[in-house]
């Protein structure tokens, strides 16, 4: 079986740093509706006030617009917008240095931020509640404590994996923002933005077929673009539309509900050796050569969402959808207890 192909999965890749298809308000912004209209709400009244807005946690599957909404919020309350990420904070003196360089108001953005070291996590603990820092300055017996204050600072956290932050962490966050994936008509309109962008005209039929099949993800509809583009200008007039769609996404292996081969292969290991399941996600994860993290955060999401899969006390098992979109009888009895 191939690999899957890389252009199809919603992690991060270079071309992300296209800077152009990211939107730069809150009104341009398309989807996320409610998350928006709080957001915008909670921003106003900071900036009001004059004050730091409270910490922000986004929270969801890869490439739903967490950064992109970071971003957003700094240019909006009008500070700075400092990036740094969990893995990258190996010391505590690492973050120690990024605070006590804010400006007041700025936002600071943590990325994966499940990934905190936990004594970098304690540093920051004071810093989100009282905006000081308690650091120890030397070692052994001269070893003293520093208390030094902040500027007041909105933290904005981004995890794909809510689950793996310490209870004391996600506490601190005064406002915890899960995202969505979006809908087609959402998909659709950024579809069509990002194709006028680009300077390639996209027909109404064309922009929804990419949006029913970019797996509920903007980062993804603007790869699948991306890729029809391409088909459109050399082997077609250069205009996407729906048959130049359908033409490029089956070619990159993109099938009609937007799974692509390694969905594929997560649905049909579950049909094919295990009778649609229940199995566990560590089997699964053998099987397939995946990281268990890869299946959690990556593949099952959109499948769950779609309705292709329960998850049970005792593993994975596939519903009568995933049956039917791999054109599969499902065994007797097996899909009756989801009716
Ligand atoms: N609502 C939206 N409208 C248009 N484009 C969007 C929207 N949300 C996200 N995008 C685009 O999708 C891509 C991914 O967005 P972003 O980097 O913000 O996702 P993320 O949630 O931070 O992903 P990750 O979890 O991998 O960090 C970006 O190129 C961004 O421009
Ligand atoms: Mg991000």
């Amino acid at each position: 079986m191939s690999e899957p192909d890389p252009t199809l999965r919603p992690e991060r890749q270079a071309e992300d740093n296209d800077r152009a298809l990211r939107p730069q308000s809150l009104d341009e912004f398309i989807g996320q509706r409610e998350a928006r209209a709080n957001l915008k709400v909670f921003i106003q009244s900071a900036k009001q006030r004059g004050v730091a807005m409270d910490h922000t946690l986004f929270h969801g599957p890869p490439g739903l617009g967490k950064t992109t909404l970071a971003q957003i919020m700094s240019r909006e309350l009008g500070v700075n917008f400092r990036m740094t990420s969990g893995p990258v904070l190996a010391k505590a003196g690492d973050l120690a240095a990024i605070l006590t360089n804010l400006e007041a108001r700025d936002v600071l953005f943590i990325d994966e931020i499940h990934r905190l070291n936990p004594a970098v996590e304690e540093v920051l603990y004071p810093a989100l509640e009282d905006f000081e820092l308690d650091l120890v300055i030397g070692e052994g017996p001269a070893a003293r404590t520093v208390r030094i204050e902040l500027q007041p600072f909105t933290l904005v956290g981004a995890t794909t994996r809510l689950g793996l932050l310490t209870t004391p962490l996600r506490d601190r966050f005064g406002i915890p923002t899960r995202l969505q994936f979006y809908t087609i008509d959402e998909l659709h309109q950024i579809v069509t933005r990002g194709a006028r962008l680009m300077g390639a005209p996209a027909t109404d039929d064309g922009a929804r077929e990419i949006a029913k099949r970019a797996r509920g993800t903007p980062r993804i509809a603007g790869r699948l673009l991306r890729r029809v583009v391409d088909f459109a200008i050399v082997e077609g007039d250069g205009t996407v539309n729906q048959q130049v769609a359908d033409h490029a996404l089956t070619r990159l292996g993109v099938d009609h509900l937007g799974l692509d081969g390694a969905d594929r292969r997560y649905l049909r290991l579950i049909a094919e050796n295990y009778a649609g399941g229940p199995v566990g996600i560590e089997t699964m994860s053998a099987a397939l050569s995946e990281s268990r993290d890869a299946l959690e955060e990556v593949i099952e999401p959109y499948l769950l969402q779609q309705g292709l899969i329960q998850r049970t006390p005792r593993g994975r098992m596939l519903a009568q959808k995933a049956w039917d979109h791999l054109g599969m009888p499902a065994p007797k009895g097996q899909t009756d207890m989801f009716g």
